[in-house]
């Protein structure tokens, strides 16, 4: 079988700072990756560049077999990308809005219509199809986000802190639909700063640090490598240059 997606080398600068330093993948189809790492670690700016989003890279990145600079718009069809925060056109409703997504990947709009309804029932918003997204609260726009994310059935699913907003019941719902997505064979890459659900969703945990990656495993790998800790432990060993504890108490001196 062949990786699904592949970055060689990968470098980034702005202006002149290197943010990705020589990031090597190569992710296997069915894998749900976790991509972790501290603010600034470089983890958007990955996905950026995995979304065909941003160019003005070095190395190389194969997506579902696709060199995301040549061919562009063939390795886009098959990623599917769920932001934390998007411009969702809020002037229209989530069928306006869906519709008109359907529409840039290519599909057939009866095969949208259905399966929007089908999403947006499952995630109770049945009754706003047709509502002005303007009036939605966060959670309700995080679900039209998620379900144009997914609406083309892509084989890539790249998720960038996708349950932000979202209640208790839609935070199951999304645990347990990455596991039915990797059975069917989809590739996710999770990245999230909430070490639960990486732990819990991933088979394998990529963590990264000033845009390189220091530890890369199965969560029973890394735990066998740092001592049996939880996620949230060996990511403080592997990414905090300061006592944790320091810092609370650093932030508190700030008041008195
Ligand atoms: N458009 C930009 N121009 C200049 N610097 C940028 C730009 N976007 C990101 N950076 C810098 O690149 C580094 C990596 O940023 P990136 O957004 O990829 O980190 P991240 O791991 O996603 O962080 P977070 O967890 O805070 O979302 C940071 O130092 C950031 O300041």
């Amino acid at each position: 079988m062949e990786p699904i997606i592949v970055l060689k080398n990968l470098w980034k600068s702005y202006s002149g700072t290197p943010v990705l330093k020589g990031i090597n993948l190569s992710v296997m189809p069915g894998q749900v990756i976790g991509y972790i790492g501290p603010n600034g670690a470089g983890k958007s700016t990955t996905v950026k560049i995995l979304c065909g989003l941003l160019s003005d890279f070095e190395g190389e990145v194969l997506v579902a077999g696709k060199d995301i600079r040549k061919e562009p718009l063939a390795a886009k069809q098959k990623v599917g990308f769920i932001p934390e925060l998007a411009e969702l056109y809020e002037t229209l409703t989530p069928h306006e809005f869906l519709h008109f997504m359907a529409a840039l990947y290519g599909m057939d709009a009866q095969v949208a219509e259905d399966r929007m309804a089908k999403m947006l029932g499952a995630f109770g918003l049945a009754g706003n199809l047709h509502q002005r997204m303007d009036t939605f609260s966060k959670g309700m726009r995080q679900k039209v986000l998620i379900t144009s994310g997914l609406l083309h059935n892509p084989d890539i699913i790249i998720m960038d802190e996708p349950l932000s907003g979202l209640d208790a019941n839609s935070v199951i719902i999304i645990k347990e639909l990455i596991g039915k997505l990797a059975a069917e064979g989809k590739t996710i890459f999770y990245c999230s700063h909430m070490m639960d659900v990486v732990e819990k969703v991933s088979d394998r945990i990529i963590l990264i640090n000033q845009g390189e990656v220091v530890a890369d495993g199965s969560f029973e790998e890394l735990k066998s490598q740092q001592g049996n800790q939880s996620l949230e432990r060996i990511f403080a060993q592997l990414t905090a240059s300061d006592s944790i504890n320091q810092a609370a108490s650093d932030l508190l001196s700030a008041f008195q």
